[in-house]
């Protein structure tokens, strides 16, 4: 017998052969402007521009150029930027004091920032890597470890900085224990807690995908690597172990990064902790990769389905060089 049986309950297809069907069918997978958060290096010559050689159309901008790509952007719909201070004036030492002195570009920039877009969500990224002789995220012991009261004190004043300079989220990417109870202590001190927020890069893994950030940053370690302090890519506990830390800290949000080979993480952090919004950070060396994926409708394709798997596996936001391309997608589909 040659018959074909259809069995109704098994037809799946009558569920979405129409676009807002399919759209009923993909919950919590949208991409919206508030879903964006743009990172932006921010250099200490404030008329300077410099194109990034590892990332097809991202550039290092002073304060001046900055400006005039922002405007454009917040005229488009950008929600939140993330800030990471570049220096090569200013001299890097043992304890990173360039991250916080005076003339630190982030410091100088964050008033005026404040003040030119008033409804733009400033986040700055705190580490002491790109301010350090020895290019490590902390404070080293006299002989190379990390030395961890050290660090996470001079970490929390860091932050501290940025947050009176009008950062309304400091966001510390050092991977040092215990960071976000100083942070957090430190702004109570000075009656920020409920004015500023802190986004824990709390999944962060040690992962080959950061080169090239660490070009841009010229913050890779001078010796040795930075196994000890991130996180072993293949540790699922520790990342659970970290984020819960992190919780119990009081850090507002978490974070997930790298992206795209971290989705388990993005997952299994957002069934623990589903009242946490939960970051995602796509890093350099992803945006490298999709930027050589084909030509540029098949790089937005690509990008698209990359975001809405991010969205699909639990991530509330995501911090993304293609911002800017994204809006302009979003603006058209409109
Ligand atoms: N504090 C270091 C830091 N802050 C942001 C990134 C990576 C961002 C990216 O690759 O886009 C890194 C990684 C690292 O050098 O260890
Ligand atoms: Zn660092
Ligand atoms: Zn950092």
């Amino acid at each position: 017998m040659n018959q074909l049986f259809l069995s109704a309950e098994h037809v799946l297809q009558g569920g979405y052969f129409h676009s807002t069907l399919r759209k009923l069918q993909e919950p919590n997978t949208s991409i919206e402007a508030h879903n964006i958060m743009y990172p932006v290096f921010l250099l200490e010559d404030d008329n300077l521009i410099q194109p990034v050689a590892s990332m097809p159309n991202v550039c290092r901008y002073g304060l001046h150029p900055l400006i005039s790509h922002l405007e454009e952007l917040v005229d488009k719909g950008l929600n939140s930027i993330l800030i990471f201070g570049i220096v090569t004036a200013l001299p890097k030492d043992a304890s990173g004091s360039s991250a916080d002195c005076p003339e630190n570009p982030v410091l100088k920039a964050l008033p005026k920032l404040r003040a030119k877009f008033p409804n733009l969500l400033i986040a700055c990224d705190v580490c002491l890597c790109p301010y350090t002789s020895h290019g490590h995220c902390g404070l080293l012991t006299p002989n190379g470890a990390i030395d961890h009261a050290a660090s996470v004190r001079r970490i929390a004043e860091v932050a501290l900085a940025y947050a009176k300079a009008g950062a309304q989220i400091v966001a510390p990417s050092d991977m040092m224990d215990n960071r976000i109870k100083a942070i957090k202590d430190a702004l109570v001190s000075c009656k920020l807690q409920n004015t500023v927020s802190v986004l824990s890069y709390s999944c962060k893994f040690a992962s080959a995908m950061y080169g090239p950030f660490r070009d841009t940053m010229k913050s890779a370690p001078m010796e040795g690597d930075r196994k000890c302090y991130q996180l072993p890519p293949g540790s699922a506990g520790l990342a659970a172990r970290a984020a819960a830390r992190d919780v119990a800290e009081g850090a507002d949000f978490l974070m997930v990064k790298p992206g795209l080979p971290y989705l388990d993480i993005v997952r299994q952090t957002k069934d623990k902790y589903p009242y946490h919004p939960l970051f995602i950070y796509q890093v350099s060396g992803e945006y490298a990769m999709i930027c050589r994926c084909g030509d540029s409708s098949e790089v937005q394709t690509i990008l698209m389905e990359t975001l809405t798997s991010m969205r699909r596996a639990g991530a509330d936001c995501i911090i993304t060089y293609f911002a800017p391309l994204i809006l302009n997608m979003i603006n058209k589909k409109q």
